[in-house]
């Protein structure tokens, strides 16, 4: 390589490097000694963590929870089995969910067991849910969570990465929804049905193109069987979640760290999300005390997606003195 190419193909190595470093460095800064990040406003919501329903509430109830050996689903799995259910974890890593099941197993006594299952192959699907029935028969609750995702400009996306993504969290929640579906049917079984989205399903978002796309379609989905699947003794809701760190969301989704300062700035109650919330939420949906609900959106976001929405929420920053001389402009307006 000529000396001047090597040279400037050096400096953008560098220039990379930097670029990290910096976005790294302002994120231990902003993290602190504590690891927590939060704006003022969140002493007025603090999270609770503890199992919101009565207990027993899923005693005799079985529940898959597909991804439910990490993040959100993990957390939903330990609340429902705390609960009193019987759940089956569904994802592609069978050590994973081994670990998980083994851990919540022996917090609450009672099973989990841990399936492996690709949900972008409605065969595996299929031999999954065989597998579900001998162990403990149909599930009373079915919770859709599994999900791909990283951002990405969408001139940079593969036809491959486009599939990827659709295949799991479409194609994924469809084939799980349908063949458990089918089989409830044929057994005159009711369930709850749940899937897990994101608040921009219903917005769109740059950046996460195929992400929003398919979820927008599980959102469809879910809508449309709530409308159909009643008479078979079935519900379905949705939980549209805002940003709650996981190491699964946020290393694909916030690299470097240095979007969350962003998210927590523009969220009103000036906090993340934390699993344990979204887990009581996701066992009310899915308990008989929501018996009435179907065919629901939930949002469950601290507030974000309004805050993103309204076209002056940033005069948030507006200080009183500032105040005082913008509406002083505006009084001394006459006409129009
Ligand atoms: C903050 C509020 C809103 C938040 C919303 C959050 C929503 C979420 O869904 S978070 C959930 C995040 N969790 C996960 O994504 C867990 C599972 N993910 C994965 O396993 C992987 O990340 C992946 C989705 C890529 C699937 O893995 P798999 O091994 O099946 O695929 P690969 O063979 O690695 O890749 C398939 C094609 O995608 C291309 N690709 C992968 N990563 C990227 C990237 N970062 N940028 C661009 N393209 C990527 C990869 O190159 C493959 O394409 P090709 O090279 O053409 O074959
Ligand atoms: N955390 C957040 O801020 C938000 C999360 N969400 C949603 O919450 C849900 C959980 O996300 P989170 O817990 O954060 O992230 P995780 O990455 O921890 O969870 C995703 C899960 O999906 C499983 N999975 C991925 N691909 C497949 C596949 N092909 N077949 C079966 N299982 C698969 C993974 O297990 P394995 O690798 O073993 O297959 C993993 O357990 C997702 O639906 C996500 O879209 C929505 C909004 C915000």
């Amino acid at each position: 390589m000529p000396d001047t190419r090597k040279r400037s193909s050096i400096w953008l190595q560098f220039k990379d490097f930097f670029f990290v470093l910096v976005l790294s460095l302002s994120q231990f800064r902003l993290h602190g000694s504590t690891g927590l990040r939060s704006g003022s406003q969140a002493n007025f919501f603090p999270p609770l963590e503890d199992a919101m329903l009565p207990s027993g509430s899923f005693n005799n109830r079985m529940a898959l929870i597909t991804g439910g050996g990490t993040g959100l689903g993990r957390a939903m799995t330990a609340t429902l089995s705390q609960l009193g259910a019987q759940c089956i974890i569904a994802s592609r890593k069978l050590d994973v969910l081994q670990r998980t099941a083994e851990e919540i197993s022996s917090q609450t006594g009672n099973k989990v067991h841990a399936v492996q299952c690709d949900v972008r192959d409605p065969q595996a699907v299929s031999q999954c849910v065989d597998q579900i029935e001998a162990l403990t028969g149909l599930p009373d609750v079915i919770i859709n969570n599994a999900a791909g995702n990283f951002v990405c400009p969408s001139e940079r996306l593969s036809p491959n990465a486009w599939k990827t993504i659709t295949d799991i969290v479409l194609n994924g929640t469809a084939f799980v929804t349908l063949e458990l579906g089918k089989r409830l049917i044929q057994n005159q079984k009711g369930a709850s049905f749940l899937a897990i989205t994101t608040i921009y399903a219903e917005s769109g978002s740059g950046f996460v193109v195929p992400s929003a796309s398919a979820k927008a379609g599980v959102e469809a989905l879910y809508k449309s069987l709530a409308a159909e699947w009643g008479r078979y003794g079935h519900r379905f809701n949705i939980i549209q979640p805002g940003p709650i760190r996981t190491k699964g969301a946020f290393s694909r989704l916030d690299p470097t760290g240095a979007f969350e300062k962003a998210m927590i700035d523009r969220i009103p109650t000036g906090r993340l999300g934390t699993p344990a919330e979204i887990a009581n939420l996701a066992a009310y949906v899915s308990s008989n005390y929501a018996s009435w609900m179907s065919g629901a959106v939930i949002r469950f976001d601290g507030g974000e997606y309004v805050s993103l929405a309204g076209e002056f929420n940033e005069l948030r920053s507006v200080t009183p003195d500032q105040w005082k001389l913008l509406e002083a402009m505006i009084r001394k307006t006459k006409g129009s």
